[in-house]
């Protein structure tokens, strides 16, 4: 397995690595072929910008990597885990351990409070209620919305929603960040801030981020960009 070599000059497993994944979908008679045999490899720290045209398979490879859906061959790893075989009690443990995730939109819970939504993925995880807060709290202050912490959802501005929910993401300490187009619903300059807050807290916390985005201005920003050609990943 590829490994990444630490300060120390051990190896570490990397975070995530995708093995000859292959995946398609029945259309009609026929078939739609995703990816064929792709490979993926995200190292400890680095934001890596999926960028592809609509319809040609960065959410499909999200999923995959997030163990939200099944690829038809090959193999996940997570920390160098492979997960392919787990059933999905183990995927979901799996996923609120080590995966983050944010989406175009926030999905947070209408009826909670930024501080509540960010303290329930980590009362699931098990946490008792007061760390649960006081890690809430740590993150809605670096996210610059600690005067917000007690708002719902609704009562908060587009980009101040996407930055919970982004905070949200990293609440159980991830060692991945799967974003699909995290700030796609946002104006440029919310969405230049928006992304700049996610940045930050990428590289504070030292996890690996892979985030699908349309914005070439963005992407240029991130330490490598991957897109899918031929329904494999290939660098750009
Ligand atoms: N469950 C499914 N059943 C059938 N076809 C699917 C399914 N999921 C995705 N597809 C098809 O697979 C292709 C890739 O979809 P996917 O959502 O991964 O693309 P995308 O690159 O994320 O697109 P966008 O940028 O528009 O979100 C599309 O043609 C889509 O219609």
């Amino acid at each position: 397995m590829d490994d990444a070599t630490t300060m120390a000059g051990e190896t570490a497993p990397l975070p995530l690595m995708l093995a000859g994944i292959s995946r398609g979908f029945r259309e009609g008679a026929g078939r739609l072929d995703i990816l064929n045999n792709a490979n993926l490899a995200l190292h400890p720290g680095e934001l890596v910008a999926l960028v592809a045209p609509s319809g040609a398979g960065k959410s499909t490879l999200l999923h995959i990597a997030g163990l939200l859906e099944r690829p038809d061959e090959g193999e996940i790893y997570i920390d160098g885990v492979p997960c392919g075989s787990m059933d999905d009690a183990e995927r979901t443990r799996m996923r609120r351990t080590r995966l983050g995730f944010v989406y175009q939109f926030h999905h947070l819970l209408p009826e909670f409070t930024a501080l509540e939504n960010l303290m329930m993925p980590q009362l699931i995880r098990g946490l008792d209620k007061d760390e649960a807060r006081a890690r809430a709290r740590q993150l809605l202050d670096y996210m610059r919305l600690g005067p917000r912490a007690d708002h719902r959802p609704s009562e908060l501005s587009g980009g101040e929603q996407q930055r919970v929910a982004i905070a949200r993401a990293v609440a159980n300490a991830p060692r991945i960040l799967l974003a699909d187009e995290p700030t796609g619903n946002l104006d440029p300059v919310t969405s230049a801030y928006v992304f700049d807050a996610l940045v930050a807290l990428v590289r504070a916390s030292g996890l690996a981020a892979l985030i699908a985005t349309h914005n070439l201005d963005l992407a240029s920003q991130m330490d490598r960009r991957i897109t899918l050609r031929d329904r494999q990943v290939v660098e750009i």
